[in-house]
C-alpha cells in the first residue's frame, strides 16, 4: 500500500501576517498621499463572540494604520435606526469601508441593512451588487473568510484549475462566495449541503474539501479523498469532556484549555482525518485567522477604489 506523506498545515496566522505587512506597506503609502484608510463597525447588542471578533478588527486596525470607528447600539435598536446610521457612515467620506457584524438580533432586517450599505464601501462583499460582481467574475470586494480561503491556497502554492473541489455549506457568508472564488478559479465545484443525498460519495471525490457547514467534527476520515486539501471553516465550541477526549484523544494542550476555559474548539473536520490529507487547515489557527486580514485588505482597497484615483 503507498505510504501517506506527512500533510502540510496551512498555517493561517503565518499567512494572514503575510497579507498584514502587505496592507501595513499600503496604508504608509496611501497616508503619504494624505489618505487614511477608514474602517467603521457596527457591533449590536452583546454576544461575546461578537464582541471578541469587532475588538480584534477594531485592534488590528490601529496596528496598520488604519482608521476605525465602533459603533455599538443596544439589543433594542430599530432596523430603521440602523439604516440611519448607515446612511450617516455612506455619506462620510473618510469612512472607506462599513461592516455590520454579523448575526444580528432577529427583529432586525439583516438583508435590508446590507443592501443599504454603498457597494463601494461593503468591505464585507455581501451587498448584492458585490454578489453579482463576484458571480460575474468582475472585479469588486469579496467576502473575508472565502478570500482568505483563496489566498492561502494561492500563497502555499496548492493548485485550483481543474482540480475537483467540494464546498459542504451553502451559506450567503461563506459557502456559496467559495464556490464561485472556485469556479472563477476555473475547479470543477461541486456544492453539498443538508439535504444532499449520500454526500460521502461528492466529498470521496474531492481533490480540495471545504467544509462550512457548523457541525463539530462532521467530516470524517472515511469521507476523505488521499491527498486531498482540506479546509476547514467551522469554529464549533464544544463544552463536553467526552467530545474534547474523542476529537482530541490524548492532547494534553487541549485538555488543558479545556480545564482552564471549560471548552474548546473544534472544526467542522474531526482532525482523524487530517491525516488522509495532503494539506489542512488547522482549527483554531487555520481559515479563522486569514478573515480579519481580508477585511484589512478589502477596507484598503475600498479607500484606493473610492478615493485614490486623483
Ligand atoms: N460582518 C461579518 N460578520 C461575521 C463574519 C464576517 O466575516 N463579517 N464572520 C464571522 C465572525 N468573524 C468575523 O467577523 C470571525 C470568526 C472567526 C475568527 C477567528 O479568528 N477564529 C479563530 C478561532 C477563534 C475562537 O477560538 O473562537 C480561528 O479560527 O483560529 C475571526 C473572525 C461571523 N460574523
Amino acid at each position: 500500500m503507498e505510504k501517506m506523506s506527512t500533510p502540510m498545515i496551512l498555517d493561517g496566522i503565518a499567512v494572514a501576517a503575510e497579507i498584514k505587512a502587505e496592507v501595513a506597506g499600503k496604508v504608509n503609502t496611501l497616508v503619504e498621499r494624505g489618505l487614511r484608510p477608514g474602517l467603521a463597525v457596527i457591533l449590536v447588542g452583546s454576544v461575546a463572540a461578537s464582541e471578541i471578533y469587532v475588538r480584534s478588527k477594531v485592534k488590528t486596525c490601529g496596528e496598520l494604520g488604519i482608521f476605525s470607528e465602533m459603533l455599538t447600539p443596544p439589543e433594542s435598536v430599530t432596523t430603521e435606526e440602523l439604516l440611519a446610521m448607515v446612511e450617516g457612515l455612506n455619506a462620510r467620506d473618510e469612512i472607506d469601508g462599513i461592516l455590520i457584524q454579523l448575526p444580528l438580533p432577529a427583529h432586525v432586517d439583516t438583508k435590508r441593512l446590507l443592501e443599504a450599505i454603498a457597494p463601494e464601501k461593503d468591505v464585507d462583499g455581501f451587498h448584492p451588487v458585490n454578489v453579482g460582481r463576484l458571480q460575474s467574475g468582475q472585479p469588486g470586494l469579496q467576502p473575508c473568510t472565502p478570500a482568505g480561503v483563496m489566498e492561502m491556497l494561492k500563497r502555499r502554492n496548492l493548485p485550483v484549475a481543474g482540480k475537483n473541489a467540494v464546498v459542504i455549506g451553502r451559506s450567503d457568508i461563506v459557502g456559496k462566495p467559495m464556490a464561485m472564488l472556485l469556479l472563477n478559479a476555473s475547479a470543477t465545484v461541486t456544492v453539498c449541503h443538508s439535504r444532499t443525498v449520500d454526500l460521502p460519495r461528492y466529498t470521496r471525490e474531492a481533490d480540495i474539501l471545504v467544509a462550512a457547514i457548523g457541525r463539530p467534527g462532521f467530516v470524517t476520515a472515511d469521507m476523505v479523498k488521499p491527498g486531498a486539501v482540506l479546509v476547514d471553516v467551522g469554529i464549533n465550541r464544544i463544552t463536553n469532556a467526552a467530545e474534547v477526549a474523542k476529537f482530541f484523544p490524548g492532547d494534553a494542550a487541549r485538555e488543558a484549555t479545556f480545564a482552564k476555559r471549560g471548552s474548546v474548539v473544534v472544526g467542522d473536520v474531526d482532525p482523524a482525518a487530517f491525516a488522509v490529507s495532503s494539506a489542512y487547515t488547522p482549527v483554531p489557527g487555520g481559515v479563522g485567522a486569514l478573515t480579519i486580514a481580508m477585511l484589512m485588505s478589502n477596507t484598503v482597497r475600498a479607500c484606493e477604489l473610492r478615493r485614490g484615483k486623483a
